[in-house]
């Protein structure tokens, strides 16, 4: 950035200089826009971050197109972006939405669990363990506004939140499908959506893989409203509003209080859920369906 730019910048970013490091990596246009507007604006390749119209509030942007997957790059900026917000004192609450039409996300990227090696399987599983460790611990309060598909790893980024927000639309399936890939969730996947929807309608929906549309997911609990798309962000603000109004630290003592006993079954294990998952899907059988899976997926246009 040329020392002119960063010479016309307000007193509030030089005191920030990641979000100059950002402006960088956004490109200066970019930069210079969200600070002409009064707002800080910073992303990442597949995170874009804004501040919300409310005091407080960032929207926090998945844009990994054409679906959102999960790749290693896009886990890792998610946590980052989260790490930034958390630390910036001005931010107490975060919009998770996507960026993409139609899909919140596709879940894990499936080249990622297919043809690597041991030793890459082993650093994506520890980020994708580190999103959720990081995402379900956040002291800031997560809303997910969830405008679009919504399956497996995608569902898992939406359960880490205090509050879901699903956009009504019925090709906006929803859920834990791993069984149908083949695989199998592991038990902080397990634990996530127990905790959310109950042992009952665990059973059920992670034993068949249900993929469900906006009215049953709300039935069952695994989204707390639906709305219609056009409210979407505005209702993700509403409920934002409520959240924020009760005192920081004793909503977040009251958080931990209630997620930290799931959150330590894996940190106790983290090694041991690695090794699991490399051998897991190291073999054989496991990969030939994932490519199955994979190849259905590309011929479905076709
Ligand atoms: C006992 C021990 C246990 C140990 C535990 C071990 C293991 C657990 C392991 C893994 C857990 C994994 C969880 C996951 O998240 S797996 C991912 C599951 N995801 C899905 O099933 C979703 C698949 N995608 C879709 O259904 C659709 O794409 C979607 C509804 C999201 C969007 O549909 P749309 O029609 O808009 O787009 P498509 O044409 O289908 O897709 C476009 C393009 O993107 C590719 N793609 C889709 N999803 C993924 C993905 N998850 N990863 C990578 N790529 C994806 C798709 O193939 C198309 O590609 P192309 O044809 O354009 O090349």
């Amino acid at each position: 950035m040329a020392l002119t730019a960063v010479l016309r910048l307000p007193a509030r970013a030089l005191l920030r200089p990641w979000a100059l490091l950002r402006g960088v990596a956004l490109g200066r246009t970019e930069a210079a826009a969200g600070i002409r507007n009064g707002a800080r604006r910073f992303g990442s390749q597949h995170v874009l971050v804004e501040p919300a119209a409310a005091a407080g509030v960032a929207v926090m942007k998945l844009r990994n197109p054409p679906v959102n997957s999960l790749s290693l790059e896009l886990l890792t900026e998610l946590v980052i972006s989260l790490e930034k917000l958390e630390n910036d004192k001005v931010f107490r609450g975060v919009i998770l939405t996507s960026d993409c039409p139609s899909v919140f996300s596709s879940g894990l990227d499936l080249r990622e669990l297919c043809g690597r090696n041991p030793a890459r399987y082993a650093e994506f599983w520890k980020a994708v363990q580190e999103m959720w460790l990081r995402f379900y611990l956040s002291n800031l309060v997560l809303v997910a506004a969830i405008n679009g598909a919504c399956p497996a790893g995608g569902c898992l980024l939406s359960l880490t939140c205090d509050y879901r927000v699903l956009a009504d639309n019925p090709k906006y399936l929803m859920g834990l499908n791993e069984t149908l890939l083949g695989i199998v969730a592991p038990f902080w996947f397990k634990d996530s959506i127990m905790n959310t929807i109950g042992h009952r309608a665990t059973e059920q929906a992670l034993q068949l893989g249900s993929l469900l549309p906006p009215a049953e997911a709300l039935q069952v609990g695994m989204v707390d409203q639906v709305v219609p798309e056009d409210q979407l962000l505005s209702t993700a603000l509403s409920v934002m509003a409520k959240w924020l109004a009760v005192p920081d630290h004793a909503r977040q003592l009251t958080k931990s209080m209630i997620r930290q006993a799931t959150a330590d079954r894996l940190l106790k294990q983290r090694d041991a859920d690695i090794q699991n998952f490399v051998s897991f899907i190291s073999k054989d059988a496991i990969q030939k369906s994932l490519q199955t899976y994979l190849e259905k997926l590309k011929q479905k246009k076709g």
